[in-house]
Order: structure tokens, then sequence, then C-alpha cells
């Protein structure tokens, strides 16, 4: 089933699973119009009811290779900027959606490329891809919330590494750094990550959101904030039907069925 569709973007519907797909050849670059599409995209996966997890993934032998150079070139300080927090607000949204976000890196994921990666919540990347932020060879730093992301999941030292030097990781090496949390063949990542984002389909939607949220807190307002969080979500979901349905069919030894109220 067809949730989305326009020159670069669509996003697909099968078994409770959304699969957002960039193509936008030859290496899938990001720009305003592209970005446009993605937010639009996101927002129908996350709005559909039918939709319990989201794939985010590019066409080709690429994810994507960063925003589109040839139009950085076009762009003055002013409306750097400008892109800068329009990239920015796209990818805070994704890492702000209530369902489940699943990054499928397809191939090189290189500066706005990663940090689209790197604002989803899980991340499987195919054996021969590589993942890096290569600003600086630009002259510039990554401006779609990389240098905070990459530092969240990697810690100051191997963030700066990567930031400084502008080498990608091989997707081996972000499998032992934790930047990925699965490497595949090729011919085997599509069916992995779409069976792994299957799995949550039949979870609780409203327990996903809230585990979202805390983790999110922490990263935005800190820990003691993350802590005041978990207890807000407990009081609210024990009040839900989902909240008394978990508990209820674990004491009646059944299979639990959530319904996402
Ligand atoms: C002077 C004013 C500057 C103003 C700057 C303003 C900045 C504001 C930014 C705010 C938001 C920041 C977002 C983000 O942080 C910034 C970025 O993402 S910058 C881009 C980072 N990505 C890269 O540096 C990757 C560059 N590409 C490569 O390394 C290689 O192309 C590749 C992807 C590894 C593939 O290599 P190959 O297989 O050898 O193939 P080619 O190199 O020949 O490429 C094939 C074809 O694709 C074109 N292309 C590749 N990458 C890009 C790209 N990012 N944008 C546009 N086009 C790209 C390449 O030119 C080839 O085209 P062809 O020659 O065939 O027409």
């Amino acid at each position: 089933m067809l949730l989305f569709e326009n020159d670069n973007v669509t996003v697909t519907l099968a078994s409770g699973v959304a699969t957002v797909t960039i193509d936008r050849p030859p290496v899938n670059a990001l720009n305003r119009e592209l970005l446009g599409a993605l937010d639009a995209a996101v927002a129908a996966a996350v709005r559909s009811p039918d939709s319990h997890s989201i794939l985010l993934t590019g066409t080709g032998r690429r994810f994507v290779a960063g925003a589109d150079i040839t139009m950085l070139a076009q762009l003055d300080g002013r409306s750097a900027a400008e892109f800068g927090k329009i990239i920015q607000g796209t990818f805070n949204r994704i890492e702000a959606a209530s369902k489940p976000t699943v990054a499928v890196i397809n191939g090189d994921a290189l500066g706005g490329g990663l940090e689209l990666a790197l604002a989803c919540d899980i991340r499987f990347a195919v054996a021969d891809a590589r993942l890096g932020l290569p600003e600086i060879r630009l002259g510039l730093v990554p401006g779609a919330g990389g240098t905070q992301r990459l530092t969240e999941a990697l810690g100051k030292p191997r963030a700066l590494e990567m930031l400084l030097t502008g080498t990608p990781l091989r997707a081996s090496q972000a499998l032992d750094l934790g930047l990925v949390n699965g490497v595949f063949d090729r011919a085997d990542l599509g069916r992995e990550a779409f069976e792994w984002a299957r799995s949550l389909t039949a979870g609780p939607p409203l327990a996903y959101a809230a585990a979202k949220a805390c983790v999110r807190t922490n990263l935005t307002a800190g820990r003691d904030r993350g802590f005041l969080e978990e207890v807000k979500s407990l009081e609210n979901l024990v009040d839900t039907a989902d909240g008394r349905e978990g508990v209820a069919a674990f004491l009646q030894k059944r299979a639990p069925h959530f319904r996402g109220c």
C-alpha cells in the first residue's frame, strides 16, 4: 500500500511497517525539495494508524551521500544558516517521531546522510557501507545535528576523531563502536531490517512513544528530568487500556493485545 509519493520520496506500508525510500540519483544527495518531501513522508508514516514502525532507506547502492554540494556552492552565509535550520528541523522531527524509526543504511551514509541515520532510533547497515562526516574536508562542519548526535552515540574522543579527520568508518567498525545495531550482506539487509521492524508491530504504541520520550529527555534536558519523565510516563500509561492489558495478559498467561489506547 502506498502512503506517500513524490519525485524523490515514497512511503509504502506492509505488515504494519512503513518504508520511506529516498530516490534522488546518483547518490541521494539532500536538497530543500527532498527535505520537504522527507518531512511530509515521515509525517504520513507517523499519521497512518496502520503503521507501527518506520524504515528509512535509499535506492541504489548509496544511502545518502550528504547535502547536495552543487546546491551548497550557491549559498552565502545567511542562506547556509537557513538551510541548516531546515535540515535540522526535519531531522529533529524524525528523531521525535512517536513510532520507532530504523535507518536501513543500504550504502554510504556521509555527511547529512549519516546525520539522517543518527536521527533514527535504530541503524542497520550493509557490509560495504561507509559512515562518516567528511564536512571538515570541505572546510565546513556538519550542520544537521551530526556534531551532537555523533558525540552522544560514540563519546567525545571517537566523535572528534571522525569530525576532525572526516574519515568514515566501515560498517564493521561502526558495529564494533555501537554506531549501528547490525550489519548484513546486501542480499539480507532489507529482509533483516523489515523483520526487526515488523517484530515491533504487535507491541504497545503508547509505551514505544514514552520510551523514546524518556531517552530524548535525558539527552535534551538531563538525567534528573529523565527520571521525572519516566514517572510521568508510567502515570500516564497505567491509566490506559494498554497499560492494564499488558499486566492482565501476563497474569492470565496469554499474549497481550495492544491497541494503542
Ligand atoms: C562555498 C559555499 C559553501 C556553503 C556551505 C553551506 C553549508 C550549509 C550546510 C547546512 C547543512 C549541513 C548538512 C551536512 O552536514 C553537510 C553535508 O552533507 S556536506 C556533503 C557531505 N558529503 C560528502 O562530502 C560526500 C561527497 N561525495 C563523495 O565522497 C563521493 O562522491 C561518494 C559519495 C563516496 C561516491 O564516490 P564515487 O563512487 O567515486 O562517485 P563520484 O564521486 O564520482 O560521485 C558520483 C556522482 O555523484 C555526485 N555526488 C557525490 N556526492 C555528492 C553530493 N554530496 N552532492 C552532490 N553531488 C554529489 C558526484 O559529483 C558525481 O556526479 P557526476 O560527476 O557523475 O555528475
